[in-house]
């Protein structure tokens, strides 16, 4: 045997950080949120704060080319005094980098992952006016591609900053084409909601705009914050689009105090005239200006039930409608079906357990891996929560004949 044939001696070595880091896809956050609520108020502590996290933070409105110097946050770093007004990606002393750039997000973000390894952890703000969903669906969809930026890049949830204050009158006054607004689509389209200036409201305000949150997407936490002070393993780090939605009903909202409150939102009529009353049962299906959720326990499924579940959905998320041709009608205002978002969890009788994820049309079930069930204690019974458009009765129904009443086949 000659040198050349020799089997080689097998070094193990670990690969050095930054190579190992630059092989993985980096987390994005969407932070989105209300006009005015606190979004760069958070971005600035995070940029500034000595955390430990490396983060690069991208300020812009998604695809817009107007102007950014007032969307700028005047980030000063010792190591780049003049960079607040600079294009270029800053990096700032606390390790973070910052890019307010003019061109178009993605472009944005191409420029970024050239300096792939220098961070962990992608933040992209969005406007006061932007549904996240879009968006979302964007990165999203890149991943299952694994190409362009889905190679770079994994989706890990979506964040919105909520005025504790102003929340309630600006979800009353947003009105959008499509009558429900954008305030409602985000709240609606969110992982994790901050509830921030906390310090300028009564507990009254703060417990009301809470309430609201809660009643149109039940699923989602709402952390209490003053000026986004928040500890940042809550909205990093979230794994939003693979995990189960949580599994614990959320804590029950505290009761609409009055009818003011309740018909301010263009809820159906009630018959009794004093403003003052207490509705003694909160429906748990609420519907906000068109925008409602709706939670479904689901048991445990044969395989041809799953199968049919899948094709409910496709029905749903597809083409707007039931798969018996049944359209839910949108309560008081004859909206279509229409779903925003969807989360779930099931189980089924192999033992197997997928998470559902979606964003408006795009849907994916993710077969949870053995090892993973047992790290999260994933119990038999699962649950799936709708939040959209038009999810009335005959919709609940629908989907609890799926996944209970017609035949196991
Ligand atoms: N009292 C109080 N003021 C806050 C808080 N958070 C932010 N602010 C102030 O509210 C104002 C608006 O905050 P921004 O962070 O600019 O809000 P934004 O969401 O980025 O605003 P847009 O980008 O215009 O939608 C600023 O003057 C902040 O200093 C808070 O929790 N309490």
């Amino acid at each position: 045997m000659d040198s050349d044939e020799e089997i080689p001696t097998l070094i193990e070595h670990d690969p050095p950080p930054a190579v190992e880091r630059a092989s993985a896809r980096v987390p994005l956050t969407i932070i989105c949120g209300f006009l005015g609520a606190g979004k760069s108020t958070l971005l600035k502590r995070i940029l500034t704060e000595r955390h430990g996290y490396r983060i690069a933070v991208i300020m812009n409105e998604f695809g817009d080319t107007a102007d950014i110097e007032s969307k700028t946050v005047n980030v000063s770093s010792p190591d780049d005094p003049a960079g607040a007004q600079s294009e270029e990606v800053l990096e700032l002393a606390n390790g973070c980098l910052c890019c307010s750039i003019k061109d178009s997000g993605a472009a944005a973000i191409e420029k970024l992952m050239q300096r792939k390894g220098a961070f962990d952890h992608i933040l992209l703000e969005t406007t006061g006016l932007a549904d996240p969903g879009p968006i979302a669906s964007i990165f999203w969809r890149n991943e299952e591609y694994a190409t362009g930026l889905g190679r770079d890049i994994t989706l890990d949830g979506v964040v919105c900053v909520v005025d504790a204050f102003f929340g309630t009158q600006q979800m009353e006054e947003d009105h959008s084409d499509d009558n429900v607004g954008e305030s409602l689509k985000q709240i609606a389209g969110s992982d994790v909601i901050l509830l921030n200036k906390v310090d300028l409201a009564s507990p009254e305000t703060v417990a009301h705009v809470d309430s609201l949150i809660r009643r149109v997407n039940p699923a989602v936490p709402v952390y209490r914050t003053v000026r986004g002070d928040i500890d940042l393993g809550l909205i990093m780090g979230i794994s939003a689009f693979s995990a189960p939605p949580p599994l614990q009903p959320s804590p029950a909202p505290p009761p609409l105090t009055t009818h003011k409150h309740t018909h301010m939102y263009g809820q159906d009529s009630c018959d009794d005239t004093d403003d003052a009353h207490m509705h003694p049962h909160e429906p748990t299906h609420y519907e906000l200006r068109g925008i409602s959720s709706l939670q479904v326990s689901c048991p445990v499924l044969s395989a041809p039930r799953l199968e049919r579940l899948d094709e409910w959905i496709r029905s749903v998320l597809w083409e707007n409608r039931l798969p018996d041709g049944q359209e839910g009608q949108g309560q008081g205002k004859g909206q279509g079906l229409s779903v925003l978002r969807c989360k779930g969890l099931i189980t089924t009788e192999a033992g197997e357990q997928y998470v559902l994820q979606g964003v408006r049309s795009m849907y994916e079930m993710t077969k949870i891996e053995n090892e993973a069930q047992e790290d999260i204690g994933v119990p038999q019974v699962g649950k799936i929560v709708l939040i959209g458009k038009g999810l009335d009765e005959a919709v609940r129904q629908s989907l609890e004949d799926v996944l209970v009443a017609l035949p196991n086949t």
